[in-house]
């Protein structure tokens, strides 16, 4: 089932100044699709236009009917006057989810994230990781439809990282979607179900990673070749 349907023919910051056009795809329930594509590629504006934070789009966004999201940006953002605990209560407010649950839930990802002692703390004075970490946390306490999430590991350490993939996995299983954009490829290749290759705002490969290569041409070419050959024109020597 199609729980987001993605059909831009442009999208930019300023009128008649196109960053991004003709990208088209769907992402399903159960499914982690991995948005790639080297630096200024245009991934963090197709995630703002199906945010609907750019006003100048031509297409159509379409979640599924209901579908509730979370989005995790690039750089974290928090409220310089309220605790991470705080943060929580405020999204469990505006959420409406009953406390018990949302009490369980929140006490669970705080302690797998070992953010437990720190949870009465502002987040605006943790680590980069630490605030990464609390994003992802604020991202899940709604058990959402879908996660759009711009650049997830940054600053994660390496047990930050596999649990965040393995609470990934759990959400897939639940029905949830992601899309994720993301450099790194090695993790990306392994996790994700489906690609979407952008460069120059453009939509240049998108697929199984099977597709992907066959579509460069790289028929035992690991995601990174591919990426390589989309980025620079040629296969990598
Ligand atoms: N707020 C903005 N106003 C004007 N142009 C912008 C703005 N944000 C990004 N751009 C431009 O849009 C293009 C695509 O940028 P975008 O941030 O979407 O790339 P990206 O693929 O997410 O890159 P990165 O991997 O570096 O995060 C770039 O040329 C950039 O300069």
């Amino acid at each position: 089932m199609t729980l987001l349907n993605v059909d831009i023919q442009s999208a930019g910051y300023e009128k008649d100044k196109a960053i991004i056009q003709d990208i088209h795809f769907q992402l399903k329930k159960g499914e982690l699709i991995g948005l790639i594509g080297p630096n200024g590629a245009g991934k963090s504006t197709t995630i703002k236009t199906i945010l609907g934070l750019l006003e100048n789009k031509e297409g159509l966004i379409s979640f599924q009917e209901d579908a509730s999201y979370s989005y995790v940006p690039e750089r974290p953002i928090f409220y310089d006057e309220l605790t991470l605990w705080e943060h929580l209560d405020f999204i469990a407010a505006v959420e409406e989810i009953p406390e018990k649950a949302y009490i369980e839930r929140a006490e669970d990802l705080l302690e797998k994230y070992k953010l437990t002692e720190h949870a009465h703390e502002f987040p605006g004075k943790y680590s980069k990781g630490m605030q990464q970490k609390a994003m992802l946390i604020l991202s899940m306490i709604t058990n959402p439809d879908v996660y759009i999430i711009d650049e997830p590991f940054i600053g994660l350490d390496p047990n930050a990282m596999k649990l965040f993939l393995k609470l990934i996995e759990q959400e897939k299983s639940r029905g949830a979607g992601i899309l994720m954009s993301t450099h790194v490829l090695d993790t990306a290749e392994k996790v994700c179900d489906r690609f979407i290759m952008i460069h120059n705002g453009q939509l240049r490969a998108g697929g199984t990673l099977d597709d992907i290569r066959e579509q460069c041409e790289l028929f035992n070419g690991s995601l990174y070749d591919c990426f390589h050959f989309i980025a620079e024109g040629h296969a990598d020597e």
